[in-house]
């Protein structure tokens, strides 16, 4: 089963066979139940992304694949393309854009703008409160899209904000798998998400709306400020920082350095108090975020070419020791919070990459055995001479973590390759619960 032609899973969207109008790529990035490759236009030649999810059941035990359809998984990813689709009908450049879905019973197909790196991965050492306000400023924007459109993401974390545009430099929001519409009376329900960026209301049971996600901003806010979560108990596990959230203990503190000993402003503090507020009826709204002083003095400054800002200082530590990349940190605190269930299996991988082969032979018009997956080559490294030096030296971390990683088709972090899964000893079970996503 799975082989059957593409069909349109949107009447409006799309007629065709995706392999009759697109070539798969390279592999960018994975997911739970999915890849995201390179995806090339045959009618124009423009470079894309597309998003593809594996619908089909994955037998918890073995991780053998059952050829069944996974009925949560399916509806799941049906509610991501109509939510993504509703929020792309009016364009945003801080939202990555979805073109054409496609769905061939086993696969889902998404095909959408492609990017070029994730949030961290961009996100360089010595920071200015410059650099914060415009990442948080893009940050809100995305999320302000998602919210005029009625709808709730559930799961802002630096991993769904991908940098894209001409120069690289545009912060997008991605991945509406977890994304819900509002309702018109009443609150939405249940847990969603990942564990350090989860608002109180909804770790208590509440009902809550939109303003989950602005708690989401200020927790990476704090994250990407102080180089720690805002909650911190002393086991670093998505169970402990649900309680910690839940019962505010130990409790929410702001401090006044940012990390690598860097003074941090008043106005940096107020942003990220007004955002991580427990009280919803006092938190902000992604607009009113936009219009805080910490966004619009800051980018006013620099819009006149005098950020007002310094760059972190990397001073030793106590012991003598350079100061410890923030970013490394980060990552490292982030990876850690990854809970067993979202990492990519490298089952569900391979059993994609075997089912594209076989569709690639069938409707690709190539025969068995060949190369199906393109990659950039020459054209990346030519369009990569016109970006700042912030964007290779960021690009040559990557590729140098990766290739530690031994990550061979990607420049995103985020991504274990199945040797690297398999040393963390990563279940390779999937089930329905894992739609949660937590
Ligand atoms: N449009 C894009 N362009 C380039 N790379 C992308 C794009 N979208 C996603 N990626 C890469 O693929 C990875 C997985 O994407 P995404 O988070 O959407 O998948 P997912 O299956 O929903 O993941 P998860 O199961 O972790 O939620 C991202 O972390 C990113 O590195």
């Amino acid at each position: 089963m799975g082989c059957g032609a593409c069909k349109a899973i949107e009447t409006d969207i799309v007629e065709v066979n995706f392999y009759e109008s697109y070539k798969l790529g390279k592999k960018l990035g994975q997911g739970t139940f999915g890849q995201v490759r390179l995806a090339k236009d045959k009618a124009n030649g423009a470079e894309l992304a597309v998003k593809i999810v594996d619908v089909r059941h994955y037998d918890e035990k073995t991780g053998v694949c059952t050829g069944q359809i996974s009925r949560a998984r399916n509806k799941a990813t049906r509610d991501e393309i109509s939510l993504w689709k509703i929020i792309c009908s009016v364009e945003c450049s801080h939202v990555v854009q979805l073109h054409r879905a496609f769905s061939d019973n086993s696969l889902y197909y998404m095909v959408c703008e492609r990017c070029k790196r994730s949030m961290l991965d961009m996100t360089v050492d010595g920071l200015t409160e410059a650099d914060l306000s415009n990442i948080f400023k893009q940050m809100a924007l995305g999320v302000l899209h998602a919210h005029t459109a009625k709808i709730v993401h559930r799961d802002i974390k630096p991993d769904n904000f991908l940098w894209g545009g001409p120069g690289h430099d545009v912060l997008k929001l991605c991945d509406f798998g977890l994304a819900a519409a509002m309702p018109v009376n009443g609150k939405l329900q249940g847990v969603y998400g990942t564990a350090p960026y989860m608002a109180p209301e909804m770790l208590l049971s509440k009902g809550y709306d939109y303003l989950v996600d602005i708690w989401s901003i200020g927790a990476v806010a704090f994250l990407l400020s102080y180089g720690k979560f805002p909650y911190s108990p002393a086991e670093q596990t998505s169970a402990a920082m649900k309680d910690a959230i839940s019962r505010d203990h130990p409790s929410l503190c702001f401090p006044t350095e940012r990390a690598e000993r860097a003074p941090c402003s008043d106005q940096l503090i107020s942003f990220i108090k007004s955002s991580l507020c427990r009280d919803v009826g006092h938190r902000s709204s992604a607009k009113d975020l936009l219009e805080h002083t910490f966004i619009v003095n800051k980018q006013e400054a620099k819009a006149d070419g005098e950020d007002g800002t310094e760059a972190a200082p990397q001073e030793a530590d106590q012991d003598g020791s350079p100061a410890r990349p923030i970013t490394m940190h980060i990552r490292s605190l982030t990876d850690k919070m990854m809970s067993k269930v979202s990492r990519p299996s490298p089952t569900v991988q391979n059993g994609i990459d075997e089912l594209l082969q076989k569709l690639f032979e069938k409707y690709g018009g190539e025969p068995a055995g060949s190369n199906m997956f393109f990659s950039e080559g020459d054209e990346d490294k030519a369009a990569d001479s016109d970006v700042s030096p912030t964007i290779r030296e960021a690009d040559n971390r990557i590729k140098k973590k990766n290739s530690r990683r031994n990550v061979k088709h990607t420049t995103h972090s985020g991504v274990l390759s199945p040797q690297a899964a398999q040393a963390l000893n990563i279940n390779t079970a999937s089930s329905e619960e894992d739609q949660e996503g937590d």
